[in-house]
């Protein structure tokens, strides 16, 4: 008889990869579907829901047909969702426009209203400032930019939440996800009355919440019909990608740590309460885990940084020749230090990146080395905000392309001061869906013990005294160069704007 699986879907932004995950946690059959990115004006970033419904149900037919999976042994199905998306939805459900993404940036304008409007009130609430591509923002964009639209908006929804309402019918949105809207109390996780009555947005708006991992019942007999799924198959709630990433990680504990170099960077705390305040400084939200939370820190050119360096200047490399011509320089790069902050950063959309120390006798060795140190220094950034409020890390888990790389885990291992693990099969957070669909079908008692089963430890790096000083100094040079910079970023960016 074959054996039971649940199927992770970690809906990304420039892909869905689907993996069925067995009773211990082994990956038994993976299948991706790719879609595109409507980038219609500078700074905007749209995706039709239909291309995620679509791609999706590819994935799991693919599953079927070409792996051979019976739709009787899928047994639950979750989901990683990229966060923040704005899914509007008329009286019957329908979509009324294109979703506008996470790396959309064009409500900047609408951020400031928000300040202006709230200020501290306003993170307080909903333990967060506002940033532009933030669901919230977004909204308001609306409002103001697209008022017939807007007046047609019975429900709005986030990514993964609009995916799991196609295939049962019940509009929902999960808790980790509903706090990427900033239109959350976080700490009581309820829909904020002070951000609906500043904004004047309607109560009936905002779908009821639930949990991660609330078993919200089988799939549709019409989604069943339509891809080949058993009726008995449940739908568990899911969470947002970095959320599930986190849970994928098993970072479960507050003295943990994540570092994902993804397309981004991502450096993510697990928190066992809200009682901590950031001051807006890192991102605050709920966790996957019933009444737990996260918190985390981005960069949005992490990974991105070095296949822009790839594609531009060693398109003739693999990575992983790439990543070992690194090898060749040496700590510092040679007196080389490049600044990641090649698309904007959230606090900063016009700031951009820099090869500080360029010299005659550096080689292409050293550049790569440069990229590759200065996106952990960014990192570096990140660690010191939470070192700065008291947090001790024994364990940093990395996670994400980047971890592929052992020369680069070294670096973090160095650069941070701190232990640094892989994982087993890492596989980002499609095995964090995965495990909150085990935890709703009943596999298993917690998250924890989930995570416990289907997550295991690679390789440990540990630190060397002599590099970790050696980076250190030149950490105090990367940390000048932002505000040294920023004027001349503005201004280059300005005559290109003319
Ligand atoms: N062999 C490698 N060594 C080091 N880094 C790599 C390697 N392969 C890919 N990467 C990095 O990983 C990134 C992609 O990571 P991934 O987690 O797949 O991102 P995403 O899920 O955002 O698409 C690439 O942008 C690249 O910088
Ligand atoms: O916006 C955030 C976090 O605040 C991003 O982490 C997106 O959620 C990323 O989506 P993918 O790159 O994984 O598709």
């Amino acid at each position: 008889m074959p054996k039971d699986v649940v199927l992770g879907v970690d809906l990304g932004t420039s892909a869905v990869k689907v993996s069925a995950v067995d009773r211990q946690g082994n990956i038994v059959a993976q299948e991706t579907y790719s879609y595109p990115l409507l980038q219609s004006a500078p700074g905007y970033s749209e995706q039709n829901p239909q291309e995620w419904v679509s791609g999706t149900t590819v994935a799991i037919v693919r599953l079927i047909l070409n792996d051979h999976l019976t739709a009787e042994q899928i047994k639950g199905i979750s989901f990683s969702g990229q966060m923040h998306g704005l899914v509007t939805l008329d009286k019957a459900n329908k979509v009324i426009r294109p979703a506008i993404l996470w790396n959309d940036t064009r409500a900047t304008k609408q951020v400031q209203e928000i300040n202006n409007q709230l200020g501290d009130d306003f993170l307080q609430v909903t333990r967060n400032r506002a940033q532009a591509g933030f669901t919230l923002p977004s909204l308001l964009w609306l409002k103001e930019n697209e008022t017939e639209n807007f007046a047609k908006i019975h429900k709005i929804v986030t990514p993964k939440d609009y995916l799991r309402y196609r295939m049962t019918g019940k509009l929902q949105m999960e808790i980790s996800d509903a706090a990427g809207t900033v239109a959350l109390d976080v700490a009581t996780g309820t829909w904020s009355n002070l951000v609906q009555e500043a904004f004047g947005l309607s109560a009936t708006m905002f779908p009821e919440i639930i949990q991660s991992i609330d078993n919200v019942g089988p799939i549709s007999d019409t989604y069943a019909e339509f891809s080949g799924l058993s009726t008995k198959t449940q739908e568990i709630g899911g969470a947002a990608d970095n959320a599930a990433g986190a849970v994928g990680a098993a970072i479960l504990k507050p003295n943990m740590v994540m570092s994902s170099i993804g397309t981004s960077g991502v450096v993510l705390k697990y928190e066992d309460n809200a009682d901590i305040d950031y001051h807006g400084k890192v991102t605050f939200f709920n966790h996957a885990i019933p009444h737990k939370y996260y918190s985390m820190g981005v960069t949005l050119s992490a990974g991105y940084s070095l296949s822009w360096f790839k594609k531009t200047f060693a398109s003739d490399l693999s990575f992983d020749e790439m990543v070992a011509l690194a090898q060749e320089s040496t700590i510092g790069a040679h007196g080389l230090i490049f600044t990641p902050y090649i698309v904007g950063e959230r606090g900063d959309g016009d700031i951009r990146g820099s090869f500080i120390g360029v010299d005659g006798t550096q080689t292409r060795s050293d550049f790569v080395r440069a990229v590759l140190e200065g996106i952990i220094y960014s990192f570096k950034d990140l660690f010191a905000i939470y070192e700065n409020t008291g947090s001790n890390f024994e364990t940093v888990v990395a996670i994400g392309g980047g971890a592929k790389s052992a020369l680069w885990l070294q670096i973090q291992a160095d650069i941070f001061n701190t232990r640094v693990v892989a994982l087993k099969n890492e596989q980002g957070p499609g095995m964090g869906a995965a495990i909150l669909a085990a935890v709703g079908l009943g596999w298993f008692e917690s998250v924890q013990d989930a995570a416990n089963t289907f997550t295991s430890f690679d390789k440990t790096y540990e630190p060397n005294p002599a590099s970790v000083a050696k980076y250190d100094e030149y950490y105090q040079i990367y940390k000048r160069i932002y505000t040294q910079t920023a004027a001349l970023s503005h201004d280059l960016l300005a005559l290109r704007r003319k």
